[in-house]
């Protein structure tokens, strides 16, 4: 039987070890936090990060990175770099599969191009698309995208469940800047909301933001096909319009002039700043992604932000 390990045990790890081992099937859940396992091993229900479901029998809490042939690893973009030169050794030949929607700042590189460059040679691919961890903790029908180069079909089959509906696609590069892309037009979305701007300027932010995404996206290689679809315009749609989205949350409070919680993982920051510095050079149009950018930075306020966008005269679309 294949062996699947989870590594995270965040809000998306903790979600997807329950969900791929609620028919019985063994995962292992790897966490970095002592006490957090340990509260779980004996609750027998999920950390802090999720509300209390129980965990399936079937699922194993580990300290240790599990000796697995498919490990999910649930750790944010900006983090994944440190985790995986950490513990590069034990993942050796394993399949890796990232769940991160994020761009990392200080390479500009996609989740999966992040595990591709710590370890040169791995099976590497990811996994995104519309999917609240919430929801899928709770059993809620869900339906995401499993991007590698080459050889998903196996993965797909080992991951696929009734309610968590496993794609599959080959192109890395829309998956993973489809992913980390919507969290930052999300933050805008959430911002025009905040503001008060209403639901017809959310929607704008929306069309445009997409428009954006394939801009960024196709540039770096990835298929328009791709961006259309759950990686792209579905996980968009999805963060864009519920509360429930940190991303979006985030936005909210900066609409309404408040500051982002701390200690909430919200990916669509640092992206948005790797996402500013890397379309400044190579001269790629992306007005709300820079926006978001200089936000991120405090380097504008919001009334500032709204003022210029809504200055930029309206070309063709
Ligand atoms: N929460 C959600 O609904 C979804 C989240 N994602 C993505 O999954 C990724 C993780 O998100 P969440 O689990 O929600 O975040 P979270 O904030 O709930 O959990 C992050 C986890 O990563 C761990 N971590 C951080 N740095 C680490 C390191 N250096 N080494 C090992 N572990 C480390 C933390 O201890 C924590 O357990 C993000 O990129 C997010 O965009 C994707 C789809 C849905
Ligand atoms: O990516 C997500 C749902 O698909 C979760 O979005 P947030 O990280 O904004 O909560």
């Amino acid at each position: 039987m294949t062996r699947i390990s989870v590594l995270g045990t965040g809000a998306f790890g903790t979600a997807l070890a329950i969900a791929l081992s609620r028919d019985g099937t063994p995962v292992t859940l790897w966490g970095r936090d002592g006490d957090d396992l340990a509260a779980m091993a004996e609750s027998r229900k999920t950390g802090r990060a999720l509300p209390d479901i129980e965990l399936p029998d079937s699922l194993t809490l580990s300290a240790e990175i599990p000796d697995a042939d498919i490990a999910l690893i649930a750790v944010p973009a900006q983090a994944a770099r440190g985790f995986l030169e950490g513990h590069a050794s034990a993942l050796t030949g394993q399949t890796l599969i990232t769940c991160a929607k994020g761009i990392e700042r200080s390479s500009g590189l996609g989740p999966v191009d992040v595990v591709r460059d710590v370890l040169p040679g791995a099976r590497a691919g990811c996994l995104t698309g519309p999917s609240f961890a919430t929801d899928i903790a709770r059993g809620l029908p869900t339906a995401l995208v499993l991007a590698m180069s080459d050889g998903a079909k196996p993965v797909q089959e080992v991951l696929n469940r009734p309610l968590l509906r496993i794609y599959r696609s080959d192109d890395t590069a829309g998956a993973q800047l489809g992913g980390a892309s919507k969290n930052v037009i999300a933050i805008a979305a959430g911002i025009a909301i905040g503001a008060g701007l209403g639901d017809s300027a959310r929607a704008s932010v929306i069309a445009r933001g997409f428009a954006e995404m394939v801009r960024y996206a196709t540039a770096r290689g990835a298929l328009p096909e791709t961006l259309q679809g759950l990686a792209g315009l579905g996980d968009l749609v999805l963060t864009c319009t519920s509360e429930k989205s940190r991303n979006f949350a985030a936005g909210l409070a900066l609409g309404r002039g408040e500051g982002v919680p701390e200690g909430v993982t919200v990916e669509g920051l640092a992206t948005a700043i790797a996402l500013a510095e890397e379309t400044a050079r190579e001269d790629i149009d992306m007005p709300l992604a820079q926006t978001v950018a200089l936000v991120a930075e405090g380097r504008l306020t919001i009334d500032r932000a709204i003022e210029a966008l809504l200055a930029r005269p309206p070309g063709k679309e």
